[in-house]
């Protein structure tokens, strides 16, 4: 069976959530939302290993469950999510991962994945890469700087990107460097591939799966965690 690593870029500050702490060290059930994060992906037989891109002043990361497991590499993020992806990539080559072989991207903010999502991102074979993402399920509203409605968009044709994005290391590090070189505002892997032509496949998310980026959506993640129809979607996996 392919194995594969994935980087968690976890170096955010989270202003949008406006905690004290970054939102990635709010806690679940009593863990953090990395630590649920991490452990979602090694509990998968698919994920060889995880590289965790956390703030190089982060005086929280010594206290996860996970800092000094094996399968486990830290490293030190940058300004911008895409810096520190990049950074990740960049410590998987170093280790000697090949430039052809693919790599997951998931954001440490979305700690609900589950593993069949995980399965289907890995199990997609394809040679433009793949993410996965939600087609959107609302009517959407193109908005003027009053935020008042300026007609609306086929919604036929949008899809909600979310993450793991696979892509093979070599190209994702040719893709990202790239773009940031040219100054384009990155931010998903998948908008780095498609500024070189790639087509990568959407492949089937979960609505579960949604970024913890406001306070409202710990509520919702704390109520699915305790709610036992999620509970026992997620442990007969
Ligand atoms: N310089 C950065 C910025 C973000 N991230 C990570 O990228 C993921 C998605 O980003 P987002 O939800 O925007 O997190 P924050 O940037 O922390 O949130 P905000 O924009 O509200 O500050 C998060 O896991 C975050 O930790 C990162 O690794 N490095
Ligand atoms: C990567 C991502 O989660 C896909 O939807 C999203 O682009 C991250 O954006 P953010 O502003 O860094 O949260």
């Amino acid at each position: 069976m392919t194995q594969y690593w994935v980087i968690i870029p976890a170096a955010g500050v989270g202003k949008r959530m406006q905690s004290a702490i970054p939102k990635q060290y709010l806690t679940l059930n009593q863990q953090t939302i990395l630590d649920v994060t991490i452990a979602r992906f090694l509990t998968h037989p698919s994920i060889l290993g995880v590289a965790v891109g956390v703030s190089c002043d982060d005086e929280y990361w010594p206290l996860s469950e996970w800092a000094t497991h094996p399968q486990v590499i830290r490293y030190d993020g940058g300004k911008q999510r895409a810096d520190t992806v990049l950074n990740g990539l960049q410590v998987l080559q170093a280790v000697g991962i090949d430039g052809h072989t693919d790599v997951l991207v998931h954001d440490a903010a979305r700690p609900l994945i589950s593993h069949s999502a995980i399965t289907r991102i890995v199990e997609h074979k394809g040679e433009f890469g793949a993410l996965l993402a939600v087609p959107s399920k609302d009517t959407l509203k193109l908005a003027n700087d009053s935020s008042c409605s300026q007609g609306t968009v086929d919604r036929s044709v949008i899809w909600q990107a979310q993450t793991p994005q696979k892509f093979p290391l070599g190209a994702l590090l040719e893709g990202l460097s790239t773009a940031m070189e040219e100054g384009l505002e990155i931010t998903d892997e998948s908008s780095a591939m498609e500024q070189l032509g790639w087509q990568p496949t959407l492949v089937e998310g979960e609505s579960t799966n949604f970024k913890i980026t406001v306070p409202s959506d710990l509520l919702v993640a704390e109520a699915l965690l305790a709610s036992k129809a999620f509970k026992g979607q997620q442990e007969s996996e």
